[in-house]
């Protein structure tokens, strides 16, 4: 069973169509990159893929289930099941590193254990920042943090939205190979980047396959990248 699915999905923004007939389907363990012109609706794709925002014609299932049917309960199930990695990382910044990274635990009403919390934080290399407040991080420390409050659930599909968008060549890889990391445990990966150097990369290491929004539309790109 598809863990994501679009069928003929389209976005609207105020009336104007963003996104058109776009179908897909995301298989459990898949890795995919998705890429497009700034401005394509990358971010408004990711969105519609955690039911943050809901399509404006079309089907969207998400683990088996209609969207547009869903309850609050359901939807508070799925943002357990799908951990993101927002493009500007969005912390809290009057807490610290610890604090942000086991936020969806605290705020779910969950016992956060404080030996996986530093396995998790020695995991992405930040156990030594753990007290620091978010402004104190660099950009490849955000991102990192980024990405373990996105996983502290354990969900089943993490999406990052430009997770390397300001990291030099060194850090991106290094969140490349975290991410190609989850991916090998089974997790499914989406990844929205502008950098083709960086998909490249990652398709030395995993299976990885490329999505491109152009002209409102959902391509799959080829094997020549
Ligand atoms: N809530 C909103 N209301 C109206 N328009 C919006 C909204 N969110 C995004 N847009 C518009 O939709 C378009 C696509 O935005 P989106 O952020 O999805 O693109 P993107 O491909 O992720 O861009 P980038 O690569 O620059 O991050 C933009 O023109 C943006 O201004």
């Amino acid at each position: 069973m598809a863990v994501i699915k679009l069928q003929h999905v389209a976005m609207s923004y105020g009336g104007k169509e963003l996104l058109s007939d776009m179908s897909l389907s995301l298989a459990p363990g898949s890795f995919h990159f998705l890429t497009g012109p700034s401005g394509a609706g990358k971010t408004t794709f990711l969105k519609l893929c955690y039911a943050e925002l809901l399509p404006s014609t079309g089907q969207l299932t998400l683990f088996g289930k209609d969207a547009l049917g869903m309850t609050r309960d359901d939807i508070a199930g799925i943002r357990q099941r799908i951990g993101v990695v927002h493009q500007d990382c969005q912390f809290l910044e009057h807490l610290s590193v610890e604090e942000n990274v086991a936020l969806p635990m605290t705020v779910s009403r969950r016992p956060v254990n404080a030996g996986e919390l530093h396995e998790l934080l020695g995991w992405v290399g930040l156990k030594h920042r753990r007290e620091a407040l978010p402004a104190q991080l660099s950009g490849g420390e955000r991102q990192r943090a980024a990405l373990a409050r996105a996983i502290i659930m354990s969900p089943d599909v993490i999406l990052a939205d430009e997770p390397t968008g300001n990291l030099d060549w060194e850090m991106s890889l290094r969140l490349l190979s975290l991410l190609t990391e989850l991916n090998r445990m089974g997790k499914t990966v989406v990844i929205a980047t502008h950098d083709l150097n960086l998909i490249r990369q990652a398709k030395a290491q995993v299976s990885a396959r490329v999505l491109r929004i152009a002209n409102r539309r959902l391509q799959h790109a080829g094997a020549d990248l």
